[in-house]
């Protein structure tokens, strides 16, 4: 008998934590509520393309070294494959595979013509030189050079790179094709083509969703104590943006722990102690040390993770004191701590709505650059704020109408348009 999902447990949840089996969790879920036909399902949860590629790299020393560099191409129905290279040592093929499928539905569910792509190299990147990082970037694109173009697959920045990366990216595909192909990658440096409003928009987009969140309750950002996870790109643009908004960002944290003022932090100030000492936050003399694990579980009104996946799992979750998570992270909380969260009527917003700023952002920069046009910061930010509060008024509607949660609303918008465009083109009978 077909099984209605209640708010409380809408989700199947296995007791596992793999990546890729958890986003075929969400999409089975999506897929029982839009009653979708099984085979359907089957093309949905595969990815289109796995490429695996040999990146041989000759470190400053002489000595030789072998990585392996991912791109996941999971669904290119609606447009290109579109998502982030990240560089870091908790990267495999599976986490790669689900954060492409991720792509597709943050992709679809806010309505911008791309698929779902990702890419990934297991190295920290803290341990390699520019020079080596340089190499490792040029050749890991050299060998995908077949598998990615701007109609194609469109890489951009995640977790470990960035503008720079993005570059050489550029550069080399350019190189190989004879003339200069700025539509090839986003997130690139402004004097390639890249768009002004890019690097914050991740962040920004979590401010946004922040804001109607907290709208939606009849609140506003003043005063509100928010706790950070995760200070790079995107963790570092939410706090920046939600301090300047009013919020006291009581506390935020790195790979290698946090620190936590009761009053607020000064994020400017704390930004400039970053730079100087050589990206640690440790040590801030106007805060207390305090470690990840106990960051998560702050007396706070939101928390926003911003880091890695798999972090409010079963064995925390009964400690977390926030009643608003937003996912900035993809992944950051597992099925079986989302089922226990809504359980206790935490409103958790997904990563596929809340981080969806940044490829959104992306989208703009690759439209600009398709038009020969530069857009000045402020358009840029009001067409990413209203595709964002589109997205997040629709998901909380959804979610209203048929009595499931704003996960699983996300996923019913960004699956079913994805089968949908499957239908309609005829690529399934
Ligand atoms: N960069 C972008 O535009 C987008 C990024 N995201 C997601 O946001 C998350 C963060 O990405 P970025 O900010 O770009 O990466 P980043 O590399 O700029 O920053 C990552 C931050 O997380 C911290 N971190 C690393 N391991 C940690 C751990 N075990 N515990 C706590 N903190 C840890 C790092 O120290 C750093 O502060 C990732 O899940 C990524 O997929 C999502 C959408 C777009
Ligand atoms: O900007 C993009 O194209 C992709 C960003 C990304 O990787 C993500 O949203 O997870």
């Amino acid at each position: 008998m077909d099984k209605k999902f209640t708010i409380t447990s809408d989700i199947p949840s296995p007791a596992h934590i793999c990546p890729f089996d958890q986003a075929c969790s969400y999409l089975d879920a999506a897929g029982k509520e839009l009653k979708l036909n099984q085979g359907l399902l089957e093309i949905l949860s595969n990815p289109r393309k796995v490429v695996t590629v040999s990146i041989p790299v000759k470190r400053d020393n002489g000595e030789i070294q072998v990585l392996a560099g991912h791109r996941v191409q999971h669904c290119n129905v609606l447009g290109p494959f579109k998502g982030g290279i990240r560089f870091h040592p908790a990267v495999t093929l599976r986490e790669v595979s689900a954060l492409a499928m991720l792509m597709t539905w943050k992709c679809a569910l806010l309505g911008i013509p791309y698929g779902g792509g990702k890419g990934g190299i297991a190295i920290n990147p803290k341990n390699y030189s520019a020079t080596e990082l340089e190499r490792i970037s040029r050749r890991y694109i050299s060998e995908l050079i077949k598998d990615i173009g701007p109609s194609v697959d469109i890489p951009a920045p995640d977790m470990g790179t960035s503008a720079r990366e993005m570059a050489w990216m550029m550069d080399t595909y350019s190189v190989n094709m004879g003339h200069a192909v700025p539509g090839v990658v986003t997130g690139k440096p402004l004097s390639i083509g890249g768009s002004l409003g890019r690097e914050m928009a991740t962040g920004r987009g979590v401010m946004i969703i922040v804001r109607e969140a907290l709208k939606n309750k009849g609140k506003s950002l003043e005063g509100i104590r928010i706790a950070i996870q995760g200070f790079g790109n995107v963790g570092g643009a939410a706090a920046e943006l939600l301090h300047q908004a009013g919020a006291k960002i009581i506390a935020v944290s790195t790979g290698s722990g946090g620190v936590l003022a009761e009053n607020g932090l000064d994020i400017q100030d704390l930004k400039a102690y970053q730079k100087e000492n050589n990206r640690k936050i440790l040590g801030y003399p106007q805060a207390k040390p305090i470690s990840n694990a106990e960051l998560l579980t702050l007396p706070c009104d939101v928390l926003i993770p911003a880091a890695l996946e798999n972090q409010i799992t079963d064995e925390n979750v009964n400690q977390i004191q926030a009643n608003l998570i937003v996912e900035a992270a993809n992944g950051p909380v597992t099925l079986e701590a989302n089922l226990s969260l809504e359980a206790r009527g935490v409103t958790v917003l997904p990563d596929i709505l809340s981080n969806a700023g940044g490829v959104v952002v992306s989208y703009l920069e690759w439209v600009q650059g398709l038009s020969y046009l530069f857009w000045d910061e402020q358009k840029v930010n009001d067409e990413m704020e209203s595709l964002m509060v589109k997205a997040y008024l629709k998901v909380i509607q959804e979610s209203q109408n048929r009595k499931i949660s704003p996960r699983l609303a996300a996923y019913v918008l960004g699956v079913g348009r994805v089968a949908q465009a499957l239908n309609d083109r005829g690529l399934y009978p």
